[in-house]
């Protein structure tokens, strides 16, 4: 089963490059840009980028991208980290690939523009050797005025038609509300920019609520706390919102105690649109068909959910609805293929 799942034709959505990238590159880049580690040394680095299990918070979860981001200040580094990690995606077959960063914090010696434009060079030209396509969306933050938010929407909206598709609030959600970031979403939204919010992981359901009435968020990252309100959990329902669930990372910020008591096999019941992200793959060491195979070994999925909520990720991707149509007649052949290969 757990080769089956690995083989499967999947998408993600909820990626965030400066939690994903190597740690063998990281050391590199690092060598080469004269950037200054706490060791050079590839399994004491991995203590600095990956969480450790006694993590008992997003915020303490989020200092963990420290490192990463001193190694991601130049073009170079850009380019290579994202080719690398398109590179790591489409070997497990992933088919549909979303990207996300926030430049502002990438901006120590590059222009906000050049760190964009590297970054979807990197992608880009992975995307043209491998079998995958790929899309950028751009994080605001939540600890920075908002005002910053705007300026990344403006960002966004100028590589529109070049490879970015949307915006993200990121962040720390216990200490920062969404509301704050009203007027760059509204900008998003008007410009025809998708928008995706992180809400219900260090704050409860009330913040989903104000990501979707403010910030007008088509998805949800993570989502897990809507349950604290039934009320959230039909409008989540009705309007069709989608949750970008990313069980192994709530896991690791404590939102949830074990796997085996994620909500997602509830929300996903209710019919809800699930579906299943890394969230950062060097911060929880972690791949998608991992996370995939934790939800057939600890959340009782089976075969067909997990290929159900993979297609949930093509329905709730930020591409046209030609292209989803097409996308899910694939994955459907593959399937079935896949699946009398393990058979006989
Ligand atoms: O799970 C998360 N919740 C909130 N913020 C997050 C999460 N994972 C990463 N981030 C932050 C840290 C990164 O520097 C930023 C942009 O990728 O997004
Ligand atoms: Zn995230």
């Amino acid at each position: 089963m757990e080769d089956l799942i690995r083989e499967l034709p999947k998408v993600e959505l909820h990626l965030h490059l400066d939690g994903s990238l190597r740690v063998e590159t990281a050391i590199e880049i690092a060598q080469e840009f004269g950037i200054e580690l706490p060791t050079v040394n590839k399994e004491e680095l991995e203590d600095y980028l990956q969480v450790s299990d006694d993590c008992d918070s997003l915020a303490e979860y989020l200092k963990k991208f420290e490192f990463a981001l001193k190694i991601m200040q130049s073009k170079e580094a850009l380019i290579r980290i994202a080719y690398e990690l398109v590179e790591d995606a489409a070997q497990e077959n992933i088919k549909y690939l979303e990207v996300r960063f926030a430049p502002l914090l990438l901006t120590e010696s590059l222009s906000k523009e050049e760190v964009v434009e590297a970054v979807l060079t990197g992608l880009q030209r992975a995307e043209d050797d491998y079998d995958l396509e790929v899309n950028l969306i751009l994080c605001c933050m939540r600890h920075q005025d908002p005002s910053k938010s705007v300026e990344v929407t403006e960002l966004a909206i100028n590589y529109l038609d070049a490879g970015v598709v949307g915006i993200d609030l990121a962040g720390d959600e216990a200490n920062f509300p969404p509301e704050e970031h009203e007027q760059a979403f509204q900008l998003a939204k008007g410009a025809g920019l998708h928008r995706t919010v992180h809400a219900g992981e260090a704050a409860g359901a009330d913040s989903v609520r104000k990501a979707i009435d403010y910030l007008s968020a088509e998805r949800i990252g993570h989502g897990v706390r809507i349950n604290e309100d039934q009320e959230t959990v039909e409008i989540v329902q009705e309007q069709q919102i989608s949750l970008e669930v990313c069980p192994t990372s709530n896991l690791h910020t404590n939102v949830i105690p074990n796997l085996e008591e994620h909500p997602i096999k509830d929300y996903y019941e209710l019919g809800i649109l699930v579906t299943v992200n890394t969230d950062n793959r060097t911060v929880s060491n972690l791949t998608l068909s991992e996370e995939y195979i934790a939800l057939y070994n600890s959340l009782d999925f089976e075969l067909s959910d997990i290929e159900e909520v993979i297609l949930n990720g093509v329905k709730a991707a930020f591409i046209s609805e030609e292209k989803k149509e097409t996308l899910i007649n694939e994955f459907k052949t593959e399937f079935k293929r896949i699946e009398a290969k393990y058979k006989s």
